[in-house]
This record gives structure tokens, sequence and C-alpha cells, in this order.
């Protein structure tokens, strides 16, 4: 019998040193083929640190695979000082990073967010660009990131990111958010209208 979640594969969690810190690493696969990481704070002393404080709710970071951003450090967006930013909190005081690899280009994939950085370099703001294409403004789905949350015994949460949306995304699949963490980097020339449309029209809490 199918598993109703469609997970069908996790491996064995691994320790990754990255230059923020040491992370437990633990990739789960879909049956449809896609496949996340789970990045688990690591410190000292050995023990995986989900929890910052025993009364407090884990820090959670979902974050959406952005290849030009992560990868490359395109400074078109802010992706990528986002999940440094992320990953040193972590380090920090604890929590976990889920790598949604399937959200790309905010579930548009990689050859459209292309097209729609063409759009914007004709004029259109990020949120038009994908509407012109015939495309949501945001296509993800958060089930897989919810499923591997639970799978870490995770059902409480403080979420580290600044969209509202993506709370009440997880809220409806399940989980209870107790607190939205803001993942604010200072924005530069090259991200600011980017930033700007986020603010204005997606409803992020940015304070710039
Ligand atoms: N379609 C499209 N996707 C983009 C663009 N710029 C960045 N992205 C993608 O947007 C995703 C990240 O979403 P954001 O809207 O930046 O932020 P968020 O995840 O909703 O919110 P935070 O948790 O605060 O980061 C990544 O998958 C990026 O590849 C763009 O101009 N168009
Ligand atoms: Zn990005």
């Amino acid at each position: 019998m199918t598993n109703p979640t469609g997970l069908t594969q996790t491996s064995e969690p691994v320790t990754v040193p990255t230059p923020h810190g040491v992370f437990l690493m633990q990739a789960f696969g879909f049956a449809d083929g896609s496949e996340h990481l789970a990045l688990t704070a690591l410190p000292t002393e050995g023990q995986p640190q989900i929890r910052s404080q025993a009364n407090q709710a884990p820090l959670v970071r979902i974050h959406s695979e952005c290849a030009t951003g992560d990868i490359f450090g395109s400074y078109r967006c802010d992706c990528g000082p986002q999940l440094e930013q992320a990953l040193e909190m972590m380090a920090e005081q604890g929590g976990v990073l889920i790598y949604m690899r399937n959200h790309e280009g905010r579930g548009i994939g990689l050859v459209n967010k292309l097209r729609a950085y063409a759009l914007q370099d004709a004029g259109l703001d990020t949120l038009d660009a994908n509407l012109s294409l015939g495309l949501p403004a945001d296509a993800r789905d958060y089930t897989q990131a919810v499923v591997m949350i639970k799978e870490l015994g995770i059902r409480q949460l403080r979420l580290l990111t600044n969209n509202p949306a993506k709370a009440e995304a997880l809220e409806e699949l399940g989980l209870t958010i107790t607190e939205l963490v803001p993942d604010e980097i200072t924005p530069r020339a090259e991200n600011a209208r980017y930033l700007a449309t986020k603010r204005d029209r997606m409803r992020h809490r940015l304070t710039f």
C-alpha cells in the first residue's frame, strides 16, 4: 500500500560541516520524484539541537530553492543571504531548515523564472511577470514540507520568514505557528525594486 503522505524514502541523517556550523542533513524522497533536505543544527556537544529552549517551539525555516541566488549568489533576489542568515541563526540557537527543491521560482520552475526575469528586465515587477506568463503569483505547495516537519516530530514552531502567507499555508496543513521570526537582509541596489514589490504587493514584512 502506498504511503498517503507520498514519502517513499528517507536517508540516514549525516553530519555536514559548513561555514555556518555543523548540521545533520537528511534527505527525503517522495512518490512524485522530488527530493528535499532537512538540516538540523548540531552544536558542539554532538546532539541534534531542534529546540533552542525547553519551553520554546523550535525555529524552522522552509527555504524555497533558488539556484540563481543560493548557488550563484545572484543579487536579483535576497535568497542567498537569507539562507546564510538562517543557517547562522540555527547554528547559534538551534533549529531546522527545510530545503525545498521543487519550489524554484516560487514553484514555477527555473525556465519560467528566467522567462519572468526577462519580463522584469522589460519593466514588469516580479508579480506581474508571473501573471503575464499565465502563471500564479505563487505556485508553491507546502504539503511535502509539512510531511518532513512532522516526520521530525515537530507540530508547533517559530517560523523564520518574512512572508505571512507561508505561515497561513502551514497552519492550513495542520502545523501551529507560535511566532514569525524575520529573516530580513539589507537590500542592495540590484534587488531593491524586487524587495519593494514583495513588501508592497505580496504582504512580506520588510522594514526598509
Ligand atoms: N517567479 C519568480 N520567482 C522568484 C523571483 N525571485 C525569486 N524567486 C523565487 O522565489 C522563491 C523564494 O520566495 P520569496 O518570495 O523570495 O520568499 P518567501 O519564501 O515567500 O518568503 P521568505 O520566507 O521570507 O523568504 C525562490 O524559489 C526563488 O527562486 C522572481 O522574480 N520570480
Ligand atoms: Zn532567489
